[in-house]
């Protein structure tokens, strides 16, 4: 990485091209305010990823001859499909799937969050919605997030619909994030509130979503293709949107069509490493010897097809069309944006300083330290798709508009107790990261939102931010540095220039992590 940015502190003081900021893409870029094109490019970007496009993408149906296309698959339908779902964003594609299927769908049941059905009425997201006379049953649940007596009652109707079938059935499974406690069916003797206990515990202590649900597949019935293996012999294609950094199938929503790999042996370190393997529930104790001698051994999965319908690098690519189609010079730089938000923010408040510097002085750019500093943050953030050099390329180049997009889920370790969400922590404290550099002649500005319109537990889907908004702040009587000790992001931007900040989607119907995007326009 320091031997990248070598070649780039080369290159900055390279002679300049010919100067395209003026012409008319750029003027084109400038005319709207720069707040309002994040906006709008968010909405671009949620769009890409919404049920019914997505769906449309993958599938298609010859209402002739009945045949269904899946990608490059192909099965012949008669009147032969099941439909089961859970996730947060499956209301929106069992109403498209419906839709395309017509008289070939028999019978459905999706497991989707509590309230669902009333907040998509009222957005008048008629889209999202089911017909008044679907076949398609549809249970909500899962409040908080957390596996309830609703969501359990969901997930046997699952079981019972998927075990009914038969060699000449079809059984399409709508799979997005949330899937996992919208879908509990513990093995017994492990109860409910066993496994909700349990789940809080290694959640609260920091577990990844990996580490999460590879516990959540040795316990369950129906997760780790369990759910496949209770369909057999029917033929089973799952479509997936994935939540989860880089898209494994095995892990999204607990991989309930994909056979699991792990061993006991995988538990149980995570458990020890968590520090939950002494106070073990018996049950849990019992499931887990019992699977060390199980006869049958993992699921088999050859009947099922996994697809990914979408994802958070589908969302980017079309964030970045449309981006460039406003006159930016846009680059995705990562899609695998992990770790602590703290060490995020400051990676983009020096990427801004660095990437602001290149583009108002291309002969000089910022010092040696800088550059350095950037790649060290960078390296700790172990980001395995990072663009990094290409961005910094690209500003060199662009003498013009420029914008980094990227997506990702930080993590918030929770230590006050005042309302907000990872984005608009992000944003905040990106903020407050950018106020420390004079940026001179470059505008700059942050947008961090969560794909599903809902940012923890607030309304908002996110934040954008200047560098001037600390100043501004202490004008109006607010301290940024009080706000973010408090995990207080929502309470601040509502307060900050009377909300103007925010950014209100609604529920928007899916779900593929967050969006972060970085304008820097020279002035
Ligand atoms: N006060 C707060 N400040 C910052 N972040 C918070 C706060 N309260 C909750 N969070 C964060 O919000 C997240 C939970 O909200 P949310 O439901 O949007 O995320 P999620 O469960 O990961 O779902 P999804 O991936 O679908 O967005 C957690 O990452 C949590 O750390
Ligand atoms: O449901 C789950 O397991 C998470 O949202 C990850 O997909």
């Amino acid at each position: 990485m320091a031997a990248a940015l070598q070649v780039l502190r080369h290159l900055a003081r390279a002679p300049l091209g010919p100067l395209l900021w003026g012409g008319p893409l750029a003027r084109l870029a400038s005319s709207m305010a720069l707040a309002e094109q994040a906006r709008q490019l968010f909405e671009s970007t949620v769009g890409a990823v919404l049920p019914g496009p997505m769906l449309q993408r993958v599938l298609s149906l010859d209402p002739d001859s009945g045949e269904l296309k899946v990608r490059d698959r192909s099965f012949q339908l008669r009147q032969n499909v099941y439909l089961v779902g859970f996730g947060k964003a499956v209301l929106g594609m069992a109403a498209a799937a419906e839709e395309l299927l017509g008289q070939h769908l028999v019978q459905g049941v999706i497991s989707v969050p509590k309230g669902i059905r009333a907040a998509m009425e009222h957005a008048g997201k008629q889209e999202m919605l089911l017909k008044p006379h679907s076949r398609i049953q549809v249970f909500e649940g899962a409040e908080d997030n957390l596996p309830d007596r609703d969501a359990l009652r969901a997930a046997l109707a699952i079981r019972q619909l998927a075990e009914g079938l038969t060699a000449d059935d079809l059984l399409l499974v709508l799979i997005s994030g949330g899937g996992s406690a919208l879908l509990p069916a513990p093995i017994p003797p492990v109860t409910l509130e066993e496994k909700q206990t349990l789940t809080k515990l290694l959640a609260a202590r920091g577990a990844t979503i990996q580490e999460l649900n590879t516990i959540r597949k040795a316990l369950s019935q129906l997760k780790g293709g369990g759910l496949a293996q209770a369909a057999y012999p029917a033929q089973v294609v799952s479509l997936i949107l994935s939540d989860v950094v880089g898209d494994p199938v095995e892990v999204i929503a607990s991989g309930p069509t994909v056979a699991s790999i792990h061993s006991v042996q995988d538990c149980l370190h995570i458990l020890n490493r968590y520090g939950l393997r002494a106070a073990l529930p018996r049950s849990v104790k019992t499931v887990l010897a019992r699977a060390d001698s199980d006869p049958h051994g993992p699921h088999t999965c050859g009947h099922v097809l996994n697809v990914i319908l979408g994802s958070n690098a589908l969302a980017l690519a079309e964030a970045q069309k449309q981006a460039e189609a406003l006159g930016y010079r846009a680059v995705v730089l990562s899609t695998a944006i992990q770790g602590d938000v703290k060490s995020v923010a400051q990676f983009y408040g020096l990427l801004a300083r660095v990437a602001g510097a290149r583009l108002a002085l291309p002969g000089a750019g910022a010092s040696v330290e800088e550059d350095d500093r950037l790649c060290e943050l960078a390296a700790d953030l172990q980001l395995p798709d990072l663009q990094l050099k290409e961005a910094l390329e690209a500003v060199v180049g662009a003498q013009g508009p420029v914008c980094l997009l990227a997506g990702g889920e930080p993590t918030v370790q929770l230590q006050g107790s005042g309302k907000g969400g990872r984005n608009q922590e992000l944003a905040l404290r990106v903020a407050a990261e950018l106020g420390q550099w004079p940026l001179g002649t470059v505008d700059v500005l942050f947008l961090s939102g969560g794909t599903d319109g809902q940012d923890g537990p607030t309304e908002a889907a996110g934040a954008w931010v200047r560098p001037e908004l600390s100043s501004q702040a202490t004008a109006e009587g607010l301290d940024v540095a009080t706000f973010l000790a408090h995990n207080d992001s929502h309470t601040f931007f509502c307060r900050f220039q009377g909300g103007a900040h925010l950014l209100h989607t609604g529920l928007t119907g899916t779900n593929v992590m967050d969006a972060h995007f970085l304008f820097l326009q020279p002035q």
